[in-house]
C-alpha cells in the first residue's frame, strides 16, 4: 500500500486531455491508477469536465424542479424493478426521495420520463438529463475499458460495451433534519450494479466504508467531480480483486442534498475471465446475471446481507 492511500481520503484520478486518449503514455498510467483504486477503495473521485459548469448548475436546476412536483405525479414513475421508480416516505430513512430513470442516455428513455411527469412537456429538462447522462455513460464506459485493460483482458469488453450495458439513472432528494430527526440520510449498502458514478451538488454527505472500516467523507463539490464506484457485480467479475464497498450518507449541515447515481447494469451473463483465474485466486463466483442479482438483493430489502452475491451466485 503506497502512503496516498493510507490517508483517510478517496483517491483523485483526473479524466482529461491526453489521459482520455487510449495509446498516449498517460492512458497507460491512468488505467493503472484506476484498477488500483477499484482494489483498494473500491471508488475514486474523478475528475471529469466534460460536464462543464453551465451542465451542471442546468442539471441540479431541474432536480428541484423535479421533486417539486405533487407526490401524486411523482408515484407515476413506477418501475417492474422494486426501487428503480419513485421511492419515498420510508420510515427507516424518511429524509430519503429518489426517481429512477431508465436509458436516460437516449432520447427516447427521458422522453418517456418526461412525458410522465410534465404531460404537456419539458423539453429543457430531457434534453439537460440527457446530454449529462450521455457524458456520464461515457465516462463508465472509459472506466470499464481502463480496468479491462488493466488487467490485460481488454477482448471482453465487447461483452461490456455500450450495447451490452443498460442503464438507470437515480435521481435523490435528502431533507436536511429536523432537530428531532435522524441524521441518516441512506443506511450503509453496497451497489448491485456494475459500476455506479455519483455526482451531488454542493452538499456532502456520502461516506464510503475503506478496508480496515474506517468511514472516509467524500468532501468535495467541484462541479466536475464524480465518484465512481464498483458495485457488486464488478467485484465478482474481477474474481474479488475489485472491491465493492459499502457506503452511506449522512447528513449533517441543514441544507437539502440533491445526488445523481448512474448504475450500469450488464444484459448478458457476466463470466469472470480466464485469465483472472490462477492457483492464488481460485474461481469464486459462478456466471451470473446482473439483473437477476439486483433483484435477487431487493428480493428483502432489510436483510440485504454484505454476502449477497455470494449467496446469489459464490463457488
Ligand atoms: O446520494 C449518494 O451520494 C449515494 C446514493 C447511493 O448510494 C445509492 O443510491 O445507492
Ligand atoms: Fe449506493
Amino acid at each position: 500500500m503506497d502512503s496516498e492511500t493510507l490517508s483517510a481520503k478517496l483517491p483523485t484520478v483526473e479524466f482529461t486531455g491526453e489521459n482520455l486518449e487510449p495509446g498516449k503514455s498517460s492512458w497507460f498510467a491512468t488505467c493503472h491508477k484506476v484498477r488500483r483504486a477499484l482494489e483498494e477503495y473500491g471508488c475514486f473521485v474523478a475528475v471529469y469536465d466534460r460536464v462543464d459548469l453551465e451542465l451542471d448548475e442546468a442539471i441540479f436546476g431541474e432536480l428541484e424542479e423535479l421533486f417539486d412536483l405533487p407526490t401524486e405525479t411523482k408515484v407515476q414513475n413506477t418501475s417492474d424493478v422494486p426501487y428503480f421508480g419513485y421511492v419515498g416516505q420510508l420510515p427507516d430513512i424518511p429524509l430519503y426521495e429518489s426517481m429512477g430513470i431508465s436509458d436516460p442516455q437516449t432520447l427516447q428513455g427521458t422522453q418517456t420520463f418526461t412525458k410522465l411527469m410534465w404531460p404537456a412537456g419539458n423539453d429543457k429538462f430531457c434534453e439537460t438529463i440527457c446530454s449529462y447522462s450521455k457524458l456520464v455513460s461515457q465516462l463508465e464506459q472509459t472506466v470499464k475499458r481502463m480496468v479491462f485493460e488493466s488487467y490485460g483482458v481488454e477482448k471482453c469488453f465487447e461483452n461490456h460495451d455500450i450495447g451490452s450495458t443498460s442503464y438507470l439513472l437515480k435521481a435523490t432528494k435528502y431533507k436536511a433534519p429536523t432537530m428531532n430527526e435522524m441524521d441518516i440520510g441512506l443506511t450503509s449498502h453496497t451497489d448491485k450494479s456494475f459500476i455506479t458514478i455519483l455526482h451531488q451538488n454542493q452538499v456532502n454527505g456520502l461516506e464510503v466504508k475503506s478496508k480496515n472500516g474506517e468511514w472516509i467523507g467524500f468532501e468535495e463539490y467541484l462541479p466536475s467531480s464524480f465518484v465512481v464506484m464498483a458495485g457488486d457485480a464488478f467485484m465478482a467479475w474481477s474474481n474479488n480483486r475489485i472491491h465493492s464497498p459499502s457506503h452511506r450518507v449522512v447528513m449533517r449541515g441543514d441544507k437539502t442534498r440533491y445526488s445523481l447515481g448512474l448504475f450500469s447494469i450488464n444484459k448478458g451473463t457476466i463470466r469472470i475471465p480466464q485469465e483472472l483465474v490462477d492457483e492464488q485466486h481460485p474461481l469464486q463466483f459462478h456466471p451470473f446475471d446482473n439483473l437477476g442479482l439486483l433483484l435477487y438483493s431487493y428480493a428483502d430489502v432489510y436483510t440485504r446481507s454484505e454476502s449477497c452475491v455470494k449467496d446469489y451466485c459464490g463457488i
